[in-house]
């Protein structure tokens, strides 16, 4: 039976909860105070939701929130409040409170929003589970392609795993060539089997060839012991050679020798050794180009290029972004302990409307910093100041090439990296929590926002409004006071 824990300092309403939720099936737990809810979070860390009253003598609501944060807590929670002010309850939300609800509640309200606290938790728990389960065995669900251009990449990774032919994948940085790599050896007869990358453009010159074949002891100085190479590793595996381009001319000879004939020589040796690699490249630089100027043999590339991939940039299929950013922000914040339930539409909008020149990882980067920066229940634009201060400079670079005429041909690889976009819409949905200015709004001027929306949604029927909002009628009054929206009311009336 689920054990819930419901924390409120007045023992009437606790009981009147605790039956409630015991009658819905759940087993419930009781504290009277903050300290001692967290004292009973902290011993049992199955509970599967808490509900909290915001107003207590000891240590509060929000208290008890901000400790739950502190120490990694991860419990659900749902707000109940009998008199707290809206600020209270959009600061809670904000805090990432699943739910709440002003009391006495209906007991059908309260046991649904139990159950979503928890069927949300649940979800994040298995992402959490799924992330640690997964080492090395991706398949086409792995990865989000949504865009037409991207539906090309999954097929071609299918029909290349059902070989062992060279494959070459072509990318701008961050695209996402090692991740189709991955998927391209977990679909595959050799799924489970070593997969393993070296960056050729990270290793010194006079190292390549040891760290890609390996070398016998005293082969050079330093060489105290005998040391497999990569490709040794790799053995009825897959060899995953990023940034190939980058191969001295020297060591692309040696490569090409192991692929022709299945052999390596490590540094040193006497004799051939025999392997049986798979090998999968990738490269953000145009290796035809490279071997048109001689700076990469002209063999080898055709050697490598058996079964070419493109991998389009993330600017030329925005509808992959959406669900990449859900998928991150589920990701991040489970592993942060956070509850972080989606993002706002100004803020999409702004990351839509940004060109991405580091691709998915940027945007993995930016999403994860978002999520640490945040201290709401949805990412918003100034979660992302550095796109922000970006996409402001951009503006005017457009303005200036919009004037400019547009270049007919394709762009690619290599001269794709200052394409601007010229379809760039400002934010059509001001921010929420924005003011005009980009700086986080006061308070009582969101509240106010949220008001004058409510009236506007209901059509100016102000008992409608005050229970929407959760607030009395006699307070909802007192607030158009406060914010001068009485006289606007009176004087769009006369
Ligand atoms: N379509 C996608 N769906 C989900 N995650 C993706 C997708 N594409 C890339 N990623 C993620 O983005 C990050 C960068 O991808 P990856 O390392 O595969 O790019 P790369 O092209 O190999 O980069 P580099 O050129 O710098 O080597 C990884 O964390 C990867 O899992």
């Amino acid at each position: 039976m689920t054990r819930i824990l419901v924390v409120d300092d007045d023992p009437v309403q606790l009981r009147l909860t605790a039956e409630v939720a015991n009658k819905a099936g759940f087993k419930p737990l009781t504290a009277t105070g903050g300290e001692q809810a967290l004292t009973i979070l902290r011993e049992d860390r199955n509970i599967g939701a808490m509900i909290l009253d915001l107003v207590m003598p000891d240590l509060d609501g929000m208290g008890v929130m901000d400790a739950m944060r502190r120490e990694g807590l991860t419990t659900p929670v749902i707000i109940q409040t009998g008199n707290a002010s809206l600020e209270t309850v959009i600061s809670a939300m904000r805090n990432g409170a699943a739910d709440y609800f002003v009391k006495p509640v209906a007991p059908e309200r309260l046991v649904i929003s139990l159950r979503n606290a928890m069927k949300l938790d649940a979800l994040e728990a298995t992402i959490r589970a799924e992330r640690a389960r997964k080492s090395g065995n991706f398949s086409a669900t792995d990865m989000i392609a949504e865009a037409p251009s991207m539906a090309r990449v999954i097929s071609l990774c299918a029909k290349a795993a059902k070989s062992t032919i060279p494959v070459l994948i072509e990318g701008e940085t961050g695209v996402g060539k090692e991740l189709i790599a991955r998927i391209i050896q977990g679909s595959g007869d050799r799924a489970g089997k070593p997969f393993v990358t070296v960056n050729c453009g990270a290793i010194p010159p006079n190292l390549v060839e040891s760290v890609l074949f390996g070398h016998k002891k005293g082969a050079f100085t330093g060489a105290i012991a005998d040391q497999p190479g990569k490709f040794s590793e790799a053995h009825n595996g897959t060899l995953f050679l990023d940034e190939v381009g980058e191969l001295p001319l020297e060591t692309q000879v040696k490569l090409l020798r192991a692929l022709q004939e299945g052999e390596i020589e490590p540094v040193g040796a006497t004799r051939t050794e025999r392997v049986n690699v798979r090998v999968i490249s990738a490269t953000n630089r145009r290796l035809l180009n490279l071997a048109k100027s001689g700076e990469f043999r002209e063999d080898l590339y055709y050697r490598l290029n058996v079964f070419p991939i493109y991998t389009p940039p993330l600017r030329e299929r925005m509808e992959d972004m959406p669900a990449m950013v859900s998928m991150f922000i589920a990701r991040f914040a489970a592993e942060a302990g956070k509850r972080i339930l989606g993002i706002s539409p100004a803020a999409l909008e702004l990351l839509r409307n940004y060109d991405w020149p580091g691709n998915v990882r940027q945007l993995e980067n930016a999403v994860y910093r978002a999520v640490i920066l945040s201290d709401g229940a949805f990412l918003e634009s100034v979660d992302f100041p550095q796109i922000i201060a970006q996409a402001s400079g951009r503006e005017l670079a457009i303005k200036a090439i919009e004037a400019a005429p547009v270049a007919a041909a394709p762009t690619h690889i290599d001269t794709a990296t200052a394409r601007q976009r010229v379809d760039f819409t400002p934010p059509a949905a001001p921010d929420r929590f924005l003011d005009p200015t980009g700086e986080i709004a006061a308070l009582a001027e969101i509240e106010r926002a949220a008001i004058v929306f409510a009236i506007a949604h209901h059509g100016g029927r102000m008992s409608r409004v005050a229970r929407a909002l959760k607030i009395g009628r006699s307070t909802l009054y007192r607030k158009l006071h406060e914010y001068g929206l009485a006289e606007e009311l009176l004087s769009d009336a006369a």
